[in-house]
């Protein structure tokens, strides 16, 4: 196989201009799933990928979700599955990636044009979705392209399964799945889904485990309209002031939650688990960079992993309907509707958890004696995943990054989700490995977000070495 590999490494460095121009063009389709005005984008990204994928040969399906559930004037994004070669004596891998991303402006205070791809003079190439997760996605892409131009056959058939609303819960997408498994997945021998990051800069990872996330909205309405806080202030109840009261109440400033129950629906960790945390290569300095600051709750790696990875965690996203833009507009907004997450764990259930949360809101909200409305609701929910990586799968990709990037890689959790792994796992039934590309100071979801020239090429290589890997191992 050596030679084999060397011929693709050399033709990837050979077109890596190619592939970061193929980057340029999908960062500037800015492909936002939580913003319903940007779906023809989010269509066009989708289109994007399967012309580019037909362009090299493959076959590809356009496949419609139907209408956005709870927006029913919205079409979902179709799911792109293509297949790229169809050899009985082949392994087949089902890869998955997303190409929507986050929401992104300017004026939140990038250095560059959000959707236009930027690199500088230590090769970081920023703009939205570069690491997240249209670089991994387009990886592949580029990967069977490098194996076309080098001469090297294929090692395996790929099938490929990319969305568009994970950035929103992957609307749709479990059902499709399910239905699939026996359908266009069918031939599936693993799964590998390339959209998380390493825990440091230097050091590879492959990840076995995932949190998952109960995404919530609390609305507060009372007055008609927006009111003059000259007119109204001290005589009308404002919406604003107690949702900020209900929001306090959530979590405290060490990330503790305060909602009673939620801890008790956690796995106690065990001795054998705890001993894991000390071999992994990461330091509060990693966790300082990429925080891009020393405002950490813990002091030591150790908790700071297992608060990343092993424990629930609440955070505040935001609050529509407050005045939030510069200058001193003195209104009393009418309606406000707060934003908040629980990022989910080992054996936490989606439904257990909206009972806490609602239970909670509604008591912290009574205590107001507040005439206004409070509606709490979920958005959407996606589970935890926990998978074991003792399968020739992790093997594989274990190679591969020993060849590529000449070290053994970590065996990592991963602190964020992505809603369907467990849906592939659960309906595919084979095992499910996550490769990451980007690196921890890559800022996915914020604003800069960048994903470094060598982990693009690099990380090419690496998806190629893996295929060819798991072509060669044996089937446990
Ligand atoms: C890890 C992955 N790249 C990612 O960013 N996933 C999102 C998924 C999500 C869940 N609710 C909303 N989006 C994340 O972890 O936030
Ligand atoms: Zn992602
Ligand atoms: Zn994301």
């Amino acid at each position: 196989m050596a030679p084999q590999l060397d011929s693709y490494f050399k033709q990837v460095d050979g077109l890596s201009d190619n592939f970061i121009d193929r980057l340029r063009k999908a960062v500037a389709i800015p492909s936002i799933s939580a913003d319903d005005e940007r779906r023809p984008d989010v269509v066009k990204m989708g289109k994007f990928l399967a012309s580019e994928l037909r362009a090299l040969g493959a076959h590809v399906e356009e496949r419609p979700l139907g209408k956005q559930p709870h927006k029913e004037h919205l079409e979902l994004p179709p799911v792109i599955v293509a297949r790229y070669g169809n050899d009985k004596n082949k392994r087949t891998i089902l890869v998955y990636g997303h190409y929507d991303v986050q929401p992104a402006n300017k004026e939140d205070g990038w250095a560059t044009e959000p959707f236009e791809l930027s690199i500088d003079d230590k090769g970081r190439m920023f703009g939205r979705g570069s690491t997240d997760d249209k670089g991994p996605v387009l990886g592949w892409i580029n990967c069977i392209e490098a194996h076309l131009k080098a001469g090297v056959d294929f090692p395996v058939n790929l099938l490929m399964c990319f969305e568009g609303m994970e950035e929103y819960g992957s609307e749709g997408l479990d059902d499709f799945i399910t239905a699939e498994a026996k359908g266009f997945f069918k031939d599936a021998d693993a799964v590998c889904i390339s959209d998380n990051y390493w825990l440091g800069t230097e050091k590879p990872c492959l990840t076995y485990g995932l949190r998952g996330c109960n995404y919530y909205s609390i609305a507060i309405s009372g007055p008609g309209q927006d009111l003059h806080s000259g007119v109204f202030g001290g005589s009308a109840q404002e919406p604003m002031t107690d949702i900020v009261r209900v929001m306090g109440s959530l979590v405290d400033t060490d990330g503790n939650i305060q909602i009673p129950g939620l801890k008790d629906l956690v796995a106690p960790v065990t001795e054998e688990e705890k001993s894991l945390y000390g071999d992994i290569s990461y330091t509060m300095d990693n966790l300082y960079e990429s925080l891009g600051s020393k405002t950490s709750i813990f002091e030591d790696k150790e908790r700071t992993l297992m608060a990343r990875w092993r424990f629930p965690s609440l955070s505040l996203h935001g609050i529509e309907g407050a005045f939030s833009a510069a200058g001193a507009k003195t209104v009393i907004p009418a309606k406000v509707v707060g934003k908040f997450s629980i990022r989910t764990v080992p054996n936490m259930q989606i439904d257990e958890v909206n009972e806490l949360v609602y239970k909670h809101v509604k008591a912290e909200f009574a205590k107001l004696k507040s005439k206004n409305t409070l509606d709490v609701s979920l958005q959407h929910a996606g589970m935890w995943w926990v998978a074991s990586p003792k399968h020739w799968n992790f093997s594989a990709a274990g190679k591969a990054v020993e060849k590529v990037w000449g070290v053994k890689p970590d065996l990592t959790r991963e602190g964020g989700s992505i809603p369907v792994t467990l849906t592939f796992e659960q309906a595919t039934g084979k095992n499910v490995l996550l490769l990451p590309m980007g690196s921890s100071t890559d800022a996915a979801h914020s604003i800069n977000e960048k994903l470094d020239k060598r982990n693009y090429i690099e990380g090419i290589k690496l998806q190629g070495a893996y295929l060819h890997y798991v072509a060669e191992e044996p089937l446990s």
